[in-house]
């Protein structure tokens, strides 16, 4: 920390520079205090207690120095709102422009926490992005959008501004401390302490719809959410297409291209490909580097829009549980030949019958590696066409 003190002091560095410094010893002592967490209690305590001292002495760094604006009360702001003695909260502005490093940093610092690894909390520090997540949901005034994970705030706040009503569902009980002061003065959120994988969410939607006196319509969800949840919130919120018309979601990249992208549905395609083009129309729409968040995470990330399909919309099943449990059964056993891990639901004979339908030769198997001359359509019309019709046709009905 001496040496971001000399560098500080330097009257000849930009704003950006100062920020740019501080910024990336954070990160790295975020990453090193991650990499160090699984060290035992005690090594964890000593690197809390290390953690919370480089946090305070950059940010007093931070907003001392004269050479950056100190922090400025927003035209529309929460701040007004929040109680008396909490004082220290009023750093996070309700202006989207200052959800940046300063004011995560300064927000995080007024409960004393510091990221968690373990609740995925990598903050987003550049408001265009989360703009851009709510204009890829094309959230406007009267919406209604569920949150999950608002961390600071920053997301939270950009849909609020869009006129949204929000219903935002966070795990960690000082972030809906931080979040609930944040925004005390508006009624269109509510906060939610819980676990979005063990909650209700339907109930709760149901009840929002109630309380907003609308029936009809749909909700949408615009998340940054934390990456090792990501399968569970796919599976969770994709066949609520009565709830929700969109979903849109800040994962991981790789994640994001494997769910994605149709080139890559090759040996990668798994039974979550087929599940998501089941229940909705995903799109990929842009990479966020890394450098986006504190702490920085070790990988890229993506945002993907799904669009959710009405249930008339789904592949004509008798029943999606036993199709999902067919497709599951398909995977089952690397390099295992379809013939063999379905032939508990039927014949050898027929399931020839259904690959060279499609021109596929006998000795297909789920994970099958495409050679050159056979197009990745045919094994994906397979999987997503025949399956589903020779299977509802021929195993279901
Ligand atoms: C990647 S951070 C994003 C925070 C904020 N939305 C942002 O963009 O800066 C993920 C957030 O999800 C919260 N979280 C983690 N696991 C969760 C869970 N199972 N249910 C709800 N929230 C969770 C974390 O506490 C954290 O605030």
């Amino acid at each position: 920390m001496g040496e971001l003190v000399a560098e500080v002091g330097c009257k000849s560095l930009t704003e950006r520079q100062v920020v740019s410094v501080i910024y990336r010893i954070l990160g790295t002592y975020c990453s090193q205090m991650y990499g160090l967490s699984s060290n035992g209690e005690r090594a964890g305590r000593q690197n809390q207690n290390r953690h919370r001292i480089a946090m305070t002495t950059s940010t007093l760094l931070v907003f001392q120095n004269p050479l950056l604006p100190k922090p400025t009360r927003p035209a529309h702001s929460s701040i007004a709102g929040v109680q008396k003695g909490a004082a220290s909260a009023c750093i996070v502005c309700a202006r989207s422009q200052d959800d940046d490093y300063h004011a995560t940093i300064k927000a995080l610092n007024s409960k004393g926490r510091f990221p968690r690894k373990s609740l995925g909390q990598h903050y987003m520090l550049n408001s265009e992005i989360n703009d851009q997540l709510a204009a890829a949901a094309a959230v406007q005034e009267g919406d209604i959008v569920l949150e999950i994970g608002p961390g600071t705030g920053s997301l939270t706040n950009v849909l609020l501004n869009a006129g949204a009503t929000v219903l935002a569902i966070e795990k960690d009980q000082h972030m809906v401390g931080l979040v609930r002061e944040r925004f005390a003065s508006i009624d269109q959120l509510k906060v939610l302490q819980e676990d979005f994988v063990k909650c209700h969410i339907r109930s709760h939607m149901l009840s929002l719809f109630e309380r907003r006196k609308s029936s009809s319509g749909f909700a949408k969800v615009v998340a940054n959410i934390p990456f090792n949840i990501s399968t569970d919130v796919i599976k969770q919120l994709l066949p609520m297409g009565d709830i929700f018309s969109e979903v849109v979601l800040l994962l991981q990249e790789e994640t994001a291209l494997r769910l994605v992208e149709p080139s890559l549905r090759t040996s990668e395609y798994r039974p979550i490909n087929i599940f998501v083009n089941f229940y909705s129309e995903p799109e990929y729409k842009f990479k966020v580097p890394r450098t986006n968040f504190f702490p920085q995470p070790k990988v890229d990330a993506a945002v993907v829009t799904f669009k959710l399909k009405q249930a008339t919309d789904y592949p004509a099943v008798t029943s999606t549980k036993s199709f999902f449990s067919m497709v599951s059964s398909a995977f089952n056993g690397k390099r295992k030949m379809l013939r063999k891990s379905l032939q508990h639901l039927c014949t050898s004979l027929e399931i020839e019958k259904a690959l060279g339908d499609v021109g596929l030769p006998a000795t297909a198997a789920a994970d099958y590696k495409f050679p050159i001359t056979l197009p990745s359509t045919e094994y994906t019309l397979f999987m997503e066409h025949n399956l589903i019709s020779y299977g509802s046709r021929q195993w279901f009905s």
